[in-house]
């Protein structure tokens, strides 16, 4: 992994924005530090039985497979979605895009130790279409983006380092993906993360109290 060769922007799929080392390293340390503060991660179980390797944590909204709500599994309320994270989002969106419109209000943290993996599927339990913006930090890995019909082929594999930015709206707001595999040891040991966290802003389209 060389850090001096620069990786460029690409368009992975119309709509599908990859920009490579969109963070510095000292923006990706305070994110990493937020990202140590926010309290709750756990191991999402799926109505099939199945336990999701990545652990999770929630703000604004509380993802269960497959609603939205304000509260968490144990009751708890939902962690509050901070205005800054809403700045960095529309950042995020003005650089894909060049819209500075976007008002995201959930945001999903998901930790991969380098066993994790999260298999090919649609971000689809939100009432909007708004684009999805995903940071990356820490170890990179494999970002499958698919197609918009199945979890199979055609699909573009994409290498997602720490402090990448990656923007899915438009055609590809419902396009299948998943991350195959992280590369562990591959984070910069400056930033002090073991492991890869994973950041994903959207946009609810949900009112308080009108949640399914
Ligand atoms: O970890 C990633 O890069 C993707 C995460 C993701 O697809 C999700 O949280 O829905
Ligand atoms: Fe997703």
């Amino acid at each position: 992994m060389d850090a001096l060769i620069p990786r460029p922007r690409a368009e992975v799929a119309p709509g599908a924005v990859h920009i490579p080392d969109w963070l510095d390293l000292d923006a990706q340390r305070r994110l990493v530090e937020a990202c140590r503060g926010w309290r709750g991660y756990r191991q999402t179980r799926l109505p099939n039985g199945g336990v999701m390797s990545v652990r999770t944590v929630c703000l604004g909204w509380h993802w269960h497979p497959y609603r939205y709500s304000k509260v968490t599994d144990d009751g708890s309320p939902v962690l509050p979605f901070p205005g800054w994270l809403g700045d960095l989002g529309r950042r995020a969106v003005s650089d894909a895009y060049g819209v500075s419109s976007y008002e995201p209000d959930i945001a999903l943290v998901n930790f991969y130790d380098s066993a994790a993996k999260m298999g090919m599927h649609q971000d689809k339990d939100e009432a909007s279409l708004e684009p999805v913006v995903s940071l990356s930090l820490g170890d990179a890995c494999v970002f499958r983006f698919g197609n918009t019909s199945d979890r199979g082929r055609p699909y573009t594999d994409v290498d997602l380092r720490s402090g990448d930015l990656f923007v899915f709206g438009g055609e590809s707001r419902l396009a299948f993906h998943g991350v195959p595999k992280v590369l562990p040891g591959t984070a910069d040991p400056e930033l002090g993360l073991v492991g890869r966290l994973n950041l994903t802003l959207r946009v609810s389209g949900l009112v308080s109290g009108e949640e399914g």
